[in-house]
């Protein structure tokens, strides 16, 4: 039986599914087949100026976000300012600024080529000029560079500015292990949600359908609706018919998911890369999946198991890291040239970053002061093939040697 509802969606989509199901983007714009709730952006209003957004970094997830970004400041001109500032880290290109490039032919060339970007997306290289009289910023750079920038803001960002964070990783330092959002809202004085979920950057840049998970705590000095930043204004600002968004609170497990999945990518990439095949790189993601909810049990209570499963950042970012991530190409790269991971980096992604690389010793260091390194076997045993050329063949023996997750 199908109910009355199935039916007239399926009149209502049959036209479109026909002509467009092929090429995602065609009906992109064209109403959402995979809607999951009614839209709820258009019955928002504001009792204040329309929000203005700096995206903050314009690498292949930065520059990606900020056109999601753009699209909706078009899309909601009662909520959004039309203009996105979005800041890039200025490199020269065949002698030109990046920035011109991106503001002459709306391209990002080196970082997401071949995809236009709204005209409304202004590169901006003067950090501090590109957060004038934002009311939300979107950090998006690749982690290990996030000390310095924060640096450069602390004491230019107002209270009352809100913080969503896109990356992935940790900051581990004289406060131990923390959240990327924690450590924003610990140096800049401002309330920092995340962003994360199975979302490989090429793939939302071509407007293929993906689902991502925002997770937002409301601050103790939130002004109530349409004066501030709240979880209906989150998803009018970052979901689109192709990528698809579901806030919640879990800005701890969305955050470690998406920090610790690298890690596990890089183990599926090794034995990948040695020719084991799916059912090694199936081992390591079950194997993985422990260590990343043992983690979060452990060194962050607060986080929930069920974000895990339930939500697109967990297990589904784990799959798609662990299928086509820049994670598991550097590591099945290292395993069939026998470079090291700086040097597949290098080779491999023209610029980018695989940020399991850094995060894997944040971890190990974490652990090692924790005295827990024997705990989590895989996370270790990826530190030890990265930074002190372990074998990569002796993996599943280390694993083994270093005991079974307890439960
Ligand atoms: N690319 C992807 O598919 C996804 C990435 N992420 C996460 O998003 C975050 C950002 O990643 P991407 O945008 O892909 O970056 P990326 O890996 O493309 O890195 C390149 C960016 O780093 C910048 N950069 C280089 N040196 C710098 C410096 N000294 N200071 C500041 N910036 C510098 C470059 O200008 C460029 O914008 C990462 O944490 C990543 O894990 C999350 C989801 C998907
Ligand atoms: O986070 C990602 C997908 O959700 C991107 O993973 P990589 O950095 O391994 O490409």
């Amino acid at each position: 039986m199908i109910s009355r509802n199935t039916t007239t969606l399926l009149k209502r989509l049959s036209p479109t599914l026909r002509i467009a199901m092929p090429n995602s983007h065609l009906y992109a714009h064209h109403g959402s087949p995979f809607k999951r709730t009614e839209s709820t952006q258009s019955l928002i209003s504001l009792n204040r100026n329309p929000f203005k957004i700096t995206v903050i970094g314009s690498g292949n997830w930065g520059t990606t976000i900020a056109k999601v970004v753009a699209e909706n400041t078009q899309h909601f001109p009662h909520l959004f300012q039309k203009d996105v500032n979005m800041w890039v880290f200025q490199e020269k290109i065949d002698g030109e600024n990046l920035t011109d490039i991106i503001n002459t032919k709306h391209q990002n060339v080196k970082y997401l080529p071949n995809i236009d970007l709204p005209e409304n997306l202004i590169a901006n290289p003067d950090l501090l000029d590109s957060i004038k009289g934002a009311d939300i910023l979107v950090f998006n750079v690749p982690h290990q560079f996030l000390p310095k920038i924060v640096e450069s803001l602390k004491g230019q960002v107002k209270p009352w500015v809100r913080a969503i964070s896109c990356l992935k990783g940790f900051e581990v330092g004289k406060k131990g292990v923390q959240l990327l959002s924690s450590y924003i809202t610990d140096e800049l004085g401002i309330q920092c949600g995340a962003l994360s979920g199975a979302n490989l950057a090429p793939e939302v840049a071509k407007e293929h359908w993906s689902e991502t998970t925002v997770a937002y705590q409301l601050p103790k000095d939130y002004k109530g609706e349409g004066l501030d930043v709240d979880h209906k204004v989150l998803k009018a600002l970052f979901h689109r018919p192709y990528f698809h968004v579901n806030v919640i609170d879990d800005v701890a497990g969305i955050s470690i998911a998406g920090a610790l999945k690298n890690v596990v990518a890089l183990g599926c990439g090794f034995v990948e890369g040695l020719g084991w095949g799916n059912n090694a790189s199936a081992a390591i993601q079950r194997i993985g999946l422990g260590e990343i909810i043992k983690f979060g049990q452990t060194f962050f209570p607060e986080s929930r198991v069920q974000t895990y499963y339930q939500e697109s950042a967990g297990v589904a970012d784990l799959i798609t890291t662990c299928s086509g991530g820049r994670n598991v190409k550097v590591a099945k790269h290292m395993a069939k040239t026998k470079k090291n991971a700086f040097e597949a980096e290098k080779e491999l992604l023209n610029g980018q970053s695989a940020q399991g690389i850094i995060t894997c010793k944040e971890v190990h260091e974490w652990l090692y002061t924790c005295e827990m390194t024997d705990e989590f076997p895989l996370f270790e045993v990826v530190y030890q093939i990265v930074y002190n050329n372990f074998p990569m063949e002796g993996l599943p023996e280390m694993i083994e040697e270093l005991g079974p997750i307890e439960e």
